[in-house]
């Protein structure tokens, strides 16, 4: 049976540390994009996607959950109520693909686990969802592996480039650039987001708009 994939999702008002090179509009849009290439993954992956929405989202064929509580409120909910497998992937990472997800939850461990850059999580596989708690942001992956050794939960870091590339600041959208095979590449090609070289660094600038980095 398909393993759930817990993708949770902010539509409205997203990625605000991308504010410097995106109105809210396009940051919305390309969160939506970035989305769309988890659950695309994840489907690829053997998971079966099920959104965990801050405000009402139509998905055509992910199941959507709206609750407007906070990330680890919410979280924390749905891995008390689960009863099989659950795979929990942020939807922030557009470079994910199912051969990554698949070698996920293939884990002997208890709990596999991404981290994410700057001391984030990415992706947390867990067999037993309801001997785990979330406590997302900060240094949020010593949080879940203390939180799993507490728990007596064997633990695999999974070493993933493509799962480990979250998109949060614009010097992010570089990767999705180089690397990106999707929707958010495609997107940000749209919004005229093209690779610039200053100084032998690799950035982006933006050809229709005024600031650049
Ligand atoms: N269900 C739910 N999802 C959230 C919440 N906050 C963020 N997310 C989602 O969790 C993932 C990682 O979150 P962040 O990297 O903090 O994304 P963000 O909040 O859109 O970005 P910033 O505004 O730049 O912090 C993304 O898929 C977000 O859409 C929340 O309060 N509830
Ligand atoms: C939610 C948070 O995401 P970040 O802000 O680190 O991308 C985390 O991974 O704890």
């Amino acid at each position: 049976m398909a393993i759930d994939a817990v993708i949770p999702f902010k539509p409205k008002n997203p990625k605000t540390r991308l504010s410097c090179v995106m109105e809210q509009e396009e940051r919305e849009t390309f969160a939506r994009a970035m989305l769309a290439d988890v659950i695309a993954a994840s489907c690829e992956g053997g998971c079966s996607p099920r959104l965990l929405c801050t405000a009402p989202y139509l998905h055509p064929t992910a199941e959507v959950c709206v609750d407007a509580d906070g990330l680890n409120e919410s979280l924390n909910r749905v891995l008390s109520a689960a009863s099989s497998p659950l795979l929990i992937i942020m939807g922030d990472l557009p470079l994910a693909d199912g051969a990554a997800i698949r070698r996920l939850v293939s884990t002997e461990a208890d709990m596999g686990i991404v981290p994410g850059r700057g001391g984030g999580t990415n992706a947390i596989f867990l067999r037993h969802p309801g001997r785990f708690r979330a406590d997302y942001y900060g240094a949020s992956f010593l949080k879940h592996m203390a939180i799993a050794d507490e728990a007596g939960l064997s633990v695999e870091v999974i070493d993933s480039f493509r799962l480990h590339t979250d998109v949060d600041e614009k010097e992010d959208l570089v990767e999705v650039l180089i690397h990106g095979r999707g929707e958010a590449r495609r997107c940000l090609q749209s919004l005229g987001f093209v690779l610039s070289v200053e100084g032998g660094r690799v950035g982006v600038e933006r050809r229709t708009h005024k600031e650049t980095l």
